[in-house]
Parts: C-alpha cells; structure tokens; sequence
C-alpha cells in the first residue's frame, strides 16, 4: 500500500482513538454493509422485454449519454466495472423487466428460469439479489392504474405477475443463501382531483392481500412496499401514500420502503427511519436525490445522504434496514453514475460509523446542548478522509478520484463502440 495512505490513516486512527472511536472496526463494519445497487442505471429503466414499450408510470430518465447496455451481458459488464472501484458489500436490485428470454412472455407468466443468467452472475460475484415487479412500461397500465385498477382482469394480470415475482425473488434467496428484498411499487394515481380517493386505496390494499396471501419463507423472501407523493402526469392523486402503506406495512408485518425522493421536498427520509422502526420490524431505503421533485439524481455525499446513513448507525438499525439506491441518470457515464452514488452511500456509512456517538449521547442526556452542537460540527473535520482512502486501497479499490480513470478507459474501449 502507498506509504502516503499509511501515514495518513495512522494520524486518523490516532485522532479518532482519543475520542473512543476503533477507526478498524468502523472499516470493517462499512465493508459488511450491503448497499443494493439498482439495474435500471445501467439502460435508463428500458429493460430487455421483447417488444418493450417506452417507459411510463410518471417517471422520467432524462438525458441521451451514448453507450448504455442494451442486453443483460452488457449491463453485467458495466456492473462489473461499477463494482470493482466500490468498497465493501453489494447486492443488486433487479426489476423484473430484466428477465432474458427469446420470445415475450407476460409479465402474469414470468418464471425462475429466466433470471437464471443473473443468479448464476450473482453466484460468480458472491452478491445477493433484490426484486421488484414491474407495474408501468405496459399497455395494461396505460391509463394509470394497475393493482389499483376497476376493471377486475386489469387488477388480475398485476396481482399475478407480483405473485410471479414473489416466486422469482424467493428463488434469488434459495440460491444465493440470503433472502431477496422484493419492493412492490406502483404507479396508480390521477392527474386531476379524484371524486373517491378510498376505493381505489381499498383496491389496492386487497390486491396486495392478495399478492402476499402465500406465506413465503422470510430466509428466502421478504415483501415490501413503497410509498409515493406524485408521479409525472400523475399529480393529483397517489393510491399508495405514505400513510397508506405505513398503515400496510405495520398491520401486515411486511417491510416498509421510504424512498429519499417521494416526499414533500422539505421532508426527510432520515426523519421517518426512528418512527417507522418503531411500527415495522424492517425497512427498506431507497436512496435517491430529489431535485425539486422526485428527479432520481445521483446520490451526493449531503446532508441528507448523511443523516440517513447516522440514523441507521445511532440507532443500532444495521440489521433492520436494507439500503437500496433509486436514481437514474441518462445525461453522464451510466457506471460513473453508479460509482459516485453507491461510493457515497458507502462514505456516508463509514463517516456514521466513526462518531464518537457515545460521548454525543451522553451530553444530549446531560442537556449539554452546546458541547453537542460543538462536537457534532467538529466531528465533519475529522479526518474520516483518510480512514475512507485506506479502507479504498485494503480492498485494492481506487483511491480518491482515481476510479474515473478506469470508468474513462472502459468508455473509450466499450462503451463508445455500442451502437
Ligand atoms: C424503477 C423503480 O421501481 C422506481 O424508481 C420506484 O422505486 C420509484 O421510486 C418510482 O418513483
Ligand atoms: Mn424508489
């Protein structure tokens, strides 16, 4: 290892052991983290469903950066690449869009078999997998409902293919030995002022009765289900709010996902993550970057990024909550985009672990609010930079910005020779 990071990571350990803190526990704890990166940054949510129809459901991946995969062994090339200049536990969320078939099959009809390419990539990569049914990008949700829908064959065809999915994620779980997260979200809403906002909300709870009536062994498959504020031509009205699915998540014992960017734009996820864990066994984060409204921005190592990644450390929820990423960027390099946001959760994490969070707690007890305030602000100067660089080089990861080289390279060789 460069003799340079050495130093510099013996002065922070030095710094950080006189205020309690193990800086080598803090590295490992970070490197047990799973963060769930997400396949859609990889093709801009367009998937490989023959025939597959351009994307809907009121989200938009906007911008035209040329190279994007456009089969499953592309976007497992580019993955790769991503993976490697990360540090730590991945996992990878597939949306069921990504399935590999050659003829179409309906999404009612979708089947283990045809994810079998990413298990046995998921098996050469020693990651686990996460799910999600795909409810938009299809004729069956053109008018803006699926699970949610009037028309009983409509509501039929969605609640079968999340039923398929279940299926497939508990498949992901049984092979690769640790459980798959699949996330239900949809997209069923109303551009404009609905007369009944309760029945489709009923609709939409007795589908995901439904969907979930087949008990499924939580080593293998969890369920969870995502809460939206509004979608693009959706503005008026969402079936599954927050408080619609808080409600559903707590009374069915499933797991709850607080996406960052699916929320007033002054409310928080990291103020949520305390109250729901007091509701729900389990949570699943989807963090994202809202930019005036749910634009699906790259993750940034902010504030919020920050006070998420605290929430989870300070209340002891590593094993509660599974982090899972939610943005999608067409106008930079796909795997650029992943690197930086996976890269900051990962920094976010490793920064949280390294809190004197003792000393904090104890003068919040002792009401010593302005030893707090002090510690707190002081605790960002602290060289957490050079713990992070170190943790980089153990795992023969990039150090600092040096990762955009090999993303530059990869763009010159594959990227740029894609159609
Ligand atoms: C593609 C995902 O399912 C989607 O981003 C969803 O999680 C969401 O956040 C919709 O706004
Ligand atoms: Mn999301």
């Amino acid at each position: 290892m460069n003799t340079q990071i050495e130093s510099a990571f013996a002065l922070a350990k030095q710094r950080y052991g006189e205020l309690g803190v193990d800086v080598s526990e803090a590295i490992v704890a970070m490197q047990q983290i799973p963060v769930s990166m997400h396949c859609w940054q990889g093709d801009d949510v367009v998937g490989f469903e023959q025939g597959a129809g351009a994307l809907s459901g009121g989200i938009q991946a906007t911008g035209n950066y040329p190279g994007k995969a456009v089969n499953a062994a592309q976007l497992r090339q580019d993955l790769e690449v991503a993976m490697h200049l990360i540090p730590g536990a991945k996992r990878l969320n597939l949306h069921a869009i990504y399935l590999e078939t050659e003829q179409a099959i309906a999404r009612d009809k979708i089947q283990p078999e045809h994810f079998q390419g990413w298990v046995k990539w998921a098996q050469q990569q020693q990651i686990g997998l996460d799910f999600n049914p795909t409810c938009f990008s299809h004729p069956n949700s053109g008018d803006g409902f699926t699970l949610a829908h009037q028309d009983d064959h409509i509501r039929q065809f969605w609640i079968d293919h999340c039923k398929a999915c279940r299926h497939i994620s508990a498949y992901f779980g049984q092979a690769l030995g640790r459980a798959s997260v699949m996330n239900i979200w949809v997209p069923d809403g109303m551009k404009d002022l609905p007369v009944d906002r309760l029945a489709p909300r009923r609709r939409l709870m007795e589908s995901l009765d439904e969907v979930i009536s087949e008990k499924l062994d939580e080593r293998y498959h969890m369920d969870a289900v995502e809460s939206k504020l509004f979608g693009v031509g959706l503005e008026s009205y969402t079936a599954g709010s927050n408080e619609f699915y808080l409600g559903y998540a707590a009374s069915r014992d499933i797991m709850l996902c607080l996406d960052a960017g699916h929320f007033h734009p002054t409310e928080v996820i990291s103020d949520k993550i305390s109250s729901a864990s007091l509701y729900v066994r389990q949570l699943l984060l989807h963090v994202s970057r809202p930019v005036r409204w749910d634009s699906d921005h790259v993750v940034l190592l902010d504030e919020e990024t920050q006070a998420i990644a605290h929430e989870i450390v300070r209340n002891q929820l590593l094993d509660r909550v599974h982090i899972g990423l939610d943005f999608f960027d067409a106008s930079i390099n796909r795997v650029a985009a992943w690197v930086i946001g996976t890269r900051n959760m990962k920094k976010a994490l490793l920064k949280a672990l390294l809190e004197p969070t003792e000393q904090l707690r104890q003068m919040e007890q002792s009401q010593d609010y302005t030893s707090r305030l002090a510690l707190m602000e002081e605790g960002k100067s602290l060289p957490w930079q050079a713990v992070w660089d170190y943790a980089c080089a153990l795992e023969d990861v990039p150090v600092g910005s040096h990762w955009l080289a090999n993303v530059k390279q990869y763009e010159q060789q594959v990227l740029a020779l894609r159609g």
